[in-house]
């Protein structure tokens, strides 16, 4: 096993012995949304290929870099990059940082990431709050959670019904309405596919009939973990392109045009989430009540 809870403890300790940041929020910043990790203070930074078991990005504008720092009084810690499966990684490769995370304090996860559109009323440049997900790899088995459980991360037949917090929802739809964002931020229910080709029309249309607002190909096996093993989650993806249903249409996605839109809404990304951060501690009263 690569990523056993030995491995997953190696890790968190040679961290831990580095930084004075002990933070209580991990932020994965998808493609195209470095920029969230920019504005923290005290900040330190490591890079992928320096930290023991962590793989390295592939992708551009994902970073590779692990980013601590506060956001208001909040000690944070960011993830410049994540691990895919269309990489060649293992599942529990993609999801190891998740574990790293768990063991060195933090309680919420938000996880961030680029998708195209499948829900017809979605702009690009729209940002969904992801209510649930489908893990369509899973249902073919790559499932990060398969092979022996370790009951010290989580149980073996984890409940997901309730993967993204209500809570966490909630405050965040108070905090676009009270930016006036409230126009271009929505909800909906995020697709994995593992990519890393982009969608046929008719991959695309039986998505949109199982039920998909949007895909991509990321997240899911992050969360899936993070609800193991009792973090708390909030999804936020953003819409960078519409996923054309229709043959008629002429539309071509690429990477390019994905990074594009993600770098020019990124701002507004961050000024939710900076907000969010902030508060974050009003949704522990709520749950501590
Ligand atoms: O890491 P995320 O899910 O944001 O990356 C998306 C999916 C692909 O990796 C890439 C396609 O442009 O962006
Ligand atoms: N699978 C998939 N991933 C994306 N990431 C950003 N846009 C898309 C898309 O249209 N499809």
């Amino acid at each position: 096993i690569c990523c056993s809870f030995e491995h997953c403890k190696f890790t968190t300790e040679w961290l831990l012995s580095r930084t004075r940041h002990r933070p209580k929020i991990a932020v994965v910043c998808g493609s195209g949304l470095s920029l969230l990790a920019e504005s923290v203070s005290n900040k330190q930074v490591f890079r992928y290929e320096d930290i023991p078991n962590f793989s390295v990005s592939t992708v551009p504008s994902h970073d590779g870099h692990l980013v601590f720092g506060n956001v208001k009084d909040k000690s944070c810690v960011f993830m410049q990059g994540r691990f895919h499966l269309y990489e060649g990684y293992s599942l529990c490769k993609v999801t190891f940082p998740v574990r790293i995370f768990k063991l060195m304090g933090v309680e919420t996860i938000i996880v961030t990431n680029a998708s195209g559109g499948l829900c017809q009323d979605f702009k690009v440049g729209d940002i969904m709050i992801i209510k649930d997900h489908i893990n369509l790899p899973g249902f073919a088995g790559q499932h990060p959670l398969c092979g022996p459980n370790d009951e010290r991360f989580g149980i073996r037949f984890p409940c997901m019904s309730d993967a993204y917090s209500k809570e966490l929802r909630k405050l965040v739809l108070n905090i676009s309405a009270e930016l006036g964002y409230s126009n271009f931020v929505r909800e909906g229910v995020y697709c994995m596919v593992s990519g890393p080709n982009f969608e046929t029309i008719a991959e695309a249309r039986m998505l949109h009939i199982l039920g998909s607002d949007s895909v991509g190909m990321s997240t899911v096996p992050e969360v899936t973990v993070a609800k193991h093993c009792g973090l708390r989650v909030l999804g936020l993806s953003l819409i960078t392109n519409k996923v054309s249903l229709d043959y008629s249409r002429e539309e071509k996605v690429n990477h390019e045009e994905v990074l594009h839109i993600s770098k020019m809404r990124a701002e507004m990304l961050q000024k939710v989430l900076n907000t969010f951060i902030a508060r974050s501690h009003q949704v522990e009263a709520i749950n501590s009540n």
